[in-house]
């Protein structure tokens, strides 16, 4: 309704949260789990960003975005954006509290997940890729350090950093892992939301695998050379349906990675979807 639309969110301000125990260091500062004071009380993740961080790292247009960005998004697979607010010093972002935590953790806790947790995480990536593909949004930074997990163990993207309105080819400051860029990207050429197939094929070896396919620990040139080559390597316990889908969604050519409603029904994917989902289920 247009009301909804045009009004703002509520003003909030830190004195209508009782802040709980710190749940780790984000990038710009800290996240605390914390309870709405007033009925019915909520709980949610309080991001705290230092405008000060912000400035020197020249990233207020980014942080605009992704909060632009995030603030549209539901789906039960990315984590919400409820609203935000700021002080002198801080920018607060009242996100979704994510129960289970990171997911990278529990990769490196485990060296690599199994084929069907690997399968169902790569299914609800698939479902929430193809939901911010229909709002125009290319992720752009898929990888384990940006997913959490919700109470019941559902996957929730929870980074929007990278985010952009498709098509987009902004330079960007290589800070982050380069080991999830596609071959345009590490090329500089301009990209579409088929550099988040790429990434998905990406996070499908490193789940199975326990590392990205194209990591060279020596040197950043190595593993550019590695992507532009797509000198992928499966290794023999990964099951043939598996390695089928990556090297479907690993392909240098854009054109050529197979469509997320392909991943959505493919062997290796239905496989181990639960029989209980409406998707598709005969
Ligand atoms: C995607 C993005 C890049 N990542 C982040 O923002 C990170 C940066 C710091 C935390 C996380 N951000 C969030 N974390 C949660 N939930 C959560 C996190 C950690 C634990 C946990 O395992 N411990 C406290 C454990 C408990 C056991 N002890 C031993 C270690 C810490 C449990 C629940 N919900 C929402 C968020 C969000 F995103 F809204 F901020």
């Amino acid at each position: 309704s247009s009301t909804s639309r045009t009004r703002p969110t509520r003003e909030w301000k830190l004195t209508d949260f009782d802040i709980g125990r710190p749940l780790g260091k984000g990038k710009f500062g800290r996240v605390y789990m914390v309870r709405t004071k007033c009925e019915p009380n909520y709980i949610l993740a309080l991001k705290c960003l230092y405008k000060s961080e912000i400035v020197q790292s020249r990233v207020e247009k980014q942080i605009r975005r992704e909060i632009e960005i995030q603030q549209n998004l539901r789906h039960p697979n990315v984590l919400r954006l409820y609203g935000y607010f700021h002080d002198e010093k801080r920018i607060f972002l009242m996100l979704e509290f994510a129960g289970q935590g990171e997911l990278y953790k529990q990769l490196s806790k485990k060296g690599s997940f199994s084929e069907r947790r690997s399968s169902r995480y790569i299914d609800q990536m698939a479902d929430a890729l193809q939901y911010l593909h229909s709002k125009h949004v290319i992720h752009r930074d898929i990888k384990p350090e940006n997913l959490l997990l919700g109470i019941n163990g559902e996957l929730k993207i929870g980074d929007f950093g990278w985010s952009v309105h498709a098509p987009g080819n902004r330079r960007m400051t290589l800070c982050g892992t380069l080991d999830y860029l596609p071959p345009e990207m590490v090329e500089g050429k301009e990209h579409n939301e088929k550099v988040d197939y790429w990434a998905l094929g990406v996070l499908t070896y490193e789940f199975l695998v326990g590392c990205p396919p194209f990591e060279d620990k020596n040197s950043a040139n190595a593993t550019y050379r590695r992507i532009a080559k797509v000198d992928l390597k499966i290794p023999p316990h990964v099951s043939p349906d598996a390695r089928d889908l990556i090297s479907k969604l690993l392909k240098y050519n854009p054109e050529e990675r197979l469509p997320l409603s392909e991943v959505a029904r493919h062997p290796w994917i239905l496989k181990y979807r639960p029989k209980s989902t409406s998707k598709g289920g005969s």
